[in-house]
């Protein structure tokens, strides 16, 4: 029997590498998307009627009951959110009800309209924010700096109790940043490789950048969202730790990408204390030990090879635009 999988978060990165996935697997595929009044389908465009979009807001709980109703979803992938750390600190509240509340409301609509629906939550290492422990692993504790990881560790509890307490299908998948070229440049791996590609193809002079020692846990979105469907195939619902399992800093990211343009960082980039972050965690790094050894997932794509690939992009997206 066909299976069938509803995604919130249809239209972001995550989302729509998703939905390619599972249509690829033969599922039927319906997406929760916000009413909104200009078009924000272009991620998801070129899957045309293979995905079913359903209206529906993570803030009004009928809404997702509806959804659930009518889809029947056999799997429930949560990645909606607003996932952008520094508006979390001009925005908290409503940071709060879209990435923490609405994953309780959709618990609840889950519970009363289809208990045996398998779920995902996309949980975040901005739950560790400082952490005590590197690289962390799914015991390391929660110590949230911004109002982001605090609504994230919000939801990866609710997540928890509500699989202990109702017994439902119901497990969180702790990804660190990930990246590709469906990623908004306002996040700084897009932000490097498109401010590189634009400088060498002379549309722009400089690229002012924040923090250059932060150090991240980067992967590609098409491996991540391979292990997010993987953690839905077992009999026990089980959280897990989704990382490349290696560590590089912004400065790195910024030298690699300058290098495949054939250009000096240090010529073009400045730094802009506008871009540092209060109380950021500037170390966060994922072991996979767990999600490696138990559903034998590791990331195809290094570090190096994600700079590579997202520069081309941008290379060619910019100059396919400039011809246009
Ligand atoms: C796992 C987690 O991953 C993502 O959150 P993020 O790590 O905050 O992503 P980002 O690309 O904005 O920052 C990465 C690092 O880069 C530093 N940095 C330096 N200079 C600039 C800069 O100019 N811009 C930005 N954005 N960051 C900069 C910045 O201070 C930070 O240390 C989201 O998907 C989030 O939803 C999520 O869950």
């Amino acid at each position: 029997m066909t299976k069938k999988a509803l995604i919130t978060g249809l239209t972001g990165q995550d989302g729509s590498y998703l939905a390619e996935l599972l249509v690829s697997k033969g599922y039927e595929v319906y997406g929760l998307v916000r009413r909104s009044s200009s078009s924000n389908l272009g991620r998801i465009r070129h899957l045309g009627d293979k995905v079913k979009i359903l209206s529906g807001d993570l803030l009004d709980q009928s809404s997702l009951m509806d959804v659930i109703t009518e889809s029947a979803p056999d799997e429930i992938y949560n990645l909606a959110s607003q996932s952008y750390v520094p508006l979390s600190w001009t925005q908290p509240a409503l940071t709060a009800e879209y990435t923490a509340l609405g994953v309780s409301r959709l618990l609840e609509s889950i519970r009363r309209c289809k208990p045996d629906a398998k779920f995902y939550q996309a949980s975040s290492s901005e739950v560790f924010g400082q952490p005590d422990e590197s690289p962390q692993t799914e015991r390391t504790a929660f110590r949230p700096r911004n109002p982001y990881g605090v609504a994230k560790a919000y939801a990866h509890w609710m997540t928890i109790n509500y699989r202990n307490q109702y017994n439902l299908y119901a497990c969180c998948g702790i990804t660190y940043t990930h990246e590709s070229p469906r990623r908004g440049s306002e996040f700084v791996f897009r932000k490097i490789t498109q401010g590189a590609a634009k400088i060498k193809l002379g549309l722009d002079k400089e690229l002012k950048l924040g923090n250059l020692d932060a150090r991240r846990d980067w992967c590609f979105a098409q491996d991540v969202v391979e292990a997010m469907w993987l953690m839905l195939q077992q009999e026990q619902a089980e959280d897990y730790i989704i990382a490349s399992g290696a560590v590089n800093s912004v400065k790195d990211l910024v030298k690699y990408a300058f290098d495949y343009v054939g250009l000096n960082w240090q010529d073009y980039v400045s730094v802009d204390p506008a871009f540092y972050r209060p109380d950021e965690a500037v170390l966060l790094a994922g072991s996979i030990d767990k999600i490696h050894k138990e559903l034998d997932w590791k990331p195809r794509y290094s570090f190096k090879n994600l700079v590579e690939l997202m520069v081309e992009n941008d290379l060619k997206e910019l100059t396919d635009r400039s011809a246009s």
